[in-house]
């Protein structure tokens, strides 16, 4: 008896001591309260009952906050403790079982597969190797609007730059383009990623409400979508697995194997890797490397036609730097310190990921006097921190890349700021995003570009509302007319 009383005493203490949070009901806890925008949800929240709190998910545990120094507990000091990932319907089935690096929780594995994606794929001289591809790819997104504007086409954003990432990253994965070469195997990329990434970002009931799963998906159907995007992707990754396979016997046979591995399939392929290791990867980089750019370099955009002074200013430093007669080189683009200044205000007030990827705590701690137990599940609002007014002023809520200019003229702007934890695009800690350098330079190159060789009118008023998803998408796409700037033969 004195054994259950002194439980039930304990239980109530440890229950007091979690963060505030919401009133919760029965069964459902906090899980009706989160709406269509979660990351709104969450940032009201904080507001409402302080920096840390706590949300009862289902029979899921849950915090979220915006605070920086919140922040910095969970992803610097305690970042051994919160490293880990939740095991989601979709990410668990969408990667082999855990077997990829954004969704494994932490472990040997996760370990193993990081370290080979950071020390065999995602290297400075690899990264190099890719500048020519590019300026290819920087070359036909400038052609592809051209053309469009001079028929007097609408250019419908989104589509384009959901081209020039896409093809960026599939020349580094798989050694050529997709997009604007096969139609048809285009069309079958896109519509197996957009349904992967739909999948990967919605908020699932299933995945906080484990008992009743079988009664969400009954009424959802979202798992036996899984399982069908699963064996359509797994069917066209197989594919490109055999066409390398067949295309390394054949220079093997050439030349005995001595010709340098060209693309990333390549190299896992050269490791040995178990298989389905090697399709997880795949899908985390074609997850992780191509939406992400996109929609940051569309917010961007919609951001700086939206605010004509900040286009202009954009213009004449390319103007000073790289002038009419050239296109934008990579090289350039340490020279324009206001564009790094549109980049890091986009990234701040529009983090392409805006509650990160959910972490989980891999066992109970204490966070700011609070107690967290073991699996609670982490909510980094990345979104609500680039927004919070006592970190940013009253002017948060306002696109000003002026506030990143720095006080000495001839100082150079950081996009990111070693340490910072107030703009968080890629995450911090163990899982920070590992392809920052790749993500962060398709980002200037193709705004360069884009503001270099264009003049740019919204056709309507430009909405900011917002889509909810793993990406953070604009709800209306971006649609604009350009009218070129430079000459014809630069298009060549
Ligand atoms: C602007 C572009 C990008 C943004 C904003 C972005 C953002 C992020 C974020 C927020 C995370 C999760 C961090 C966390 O959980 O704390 C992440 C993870 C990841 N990203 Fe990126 N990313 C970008 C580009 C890329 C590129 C180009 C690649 C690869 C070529 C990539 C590969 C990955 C991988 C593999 C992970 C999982 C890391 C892990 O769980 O250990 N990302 N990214």
């Amino acid at each position: 008896m004195s054994i259950l009383l002194l439980w039930a005493a304990e239980k109530r203490l440890r229950v007091s001591r979690l963060p505030p949070g919401p009133t919760r009901w029965p069964i459902v806890g906090n899980l009706m309260q989160i709406g269509i925008l979660p990351h709104k949800d969450m940032a009201h929240f904080c507001s409402s009952y302080g920096p840390l709190v706590y949300l009862r998910l289902g029979t899921v545990d849950a915090i979220t906050t915006y605070d920086p120094a919140v922040v910095r507990e969970i992803l610097v000091r305690q970042d051994d403790l919160f490293a880990s990932r939740p095991k989601l319907v979709s990410g668990f089935q969408l990667s082999y079982g855990g077997r990829g690096i954004a969704f494994a929780p932490m472990g040997p594995q996760w370990k193993r597969l990081r370290r080979t994606c950071v020390e065999h794929l995602l290297t400075a001289r690899r990264f190099e190797s890719f500048a020519g591809n590019r300026a290819l790819e920087a070359l036909h997104l400038m052609r592809d609007v051209r053309e469009k504007a001079c028929k007097g086409e609408i250019i419908e954003v989104s589509q384009v730059l959901g081209a020039f990432t896409m093809n960026n990253v599939t020349r580094m994965l798989l050694g050529r383009r997709y997009l604007g070469t096969d139609p048809a195997e285009a069309a079958e990329l896109l519509s197996l990623t957009d349904q992967l990434s739909c999948l990967q970002g919605s908020f699932y009931p299933g995945d906080y409400l484990p008992l009743w799963r079988w009664l969400v998906d009954f009424f959802v159907g979202t798992e036996k979508k899984i399982r069908e995007i699963s064996r359509s992707l797994d069917g066209f990754l197989q594919r490109i697995i055999d066409e390398h396979r067949q295309a390394i016997e054949a220079k093997n046979q050439t030349d005995g194997g001595r010709g340098e591995n060209s693309d990333f399939v390549d190299v896992l392929l050269s490791l040995q890797m178990d298989v389905r290791e090697i399709k997880a990867i795949m899908l985390d980089i074609f997850e992780g490397g191509t939406d992400t750019s996109a929609v940051a370099i569309e917010w961007a955009m919609a951001e700086a036609i939206k605010n004509p002074k900040v286009l202009e200013r954009a213009r004449e430093e390319l103007d000073r730097v790289v002038g009419p007669d050239r296109m934008v080189r990579e090289s350039d683009l340490g020279d324009l310190n206001y564009l790094r200044c549109i980049v890091r205000e986009t990234f701040r007030m529009h983090p392409p990921v805006p509650l990160l990827v959910p972490h989980e705590s891999t066992q109970a701690t204490e966070l700011m006097g609070y107690d967290i137990p073991a699996k609670t599940r982490v909510f980094i609002n990345a979104h609500a921190l680039g927004r919070n007014k006592r970190v940013w002023g009253d002017d948060a809520d306002e696109f000003q890349p002026e506030r990143h200019l720095p006080a000495a003229d001839g100082e150079k702007v950081e996009v990111l700021r070693k340490g910072e934890l107030e703009i968080l695009p890629f995450g911090a800690g163990k899982r920070r995003c590992p392809g920052v350098t790749g993500g962060m330079t398709l980002v200037l190159l193709a705004l360069a570009n884009l503001f270099h060789g264009f003049d740019w009118e919204a056709l309507e008023e430009i909405d900011m509302e917002e889509a909810f998803g793993l990406v953070l998408r604009k709800a209306k796409p971006l649609r604009a007319m350009a009218r070129p700037r430079l000459a014809p033969a630069l298009f060549q």
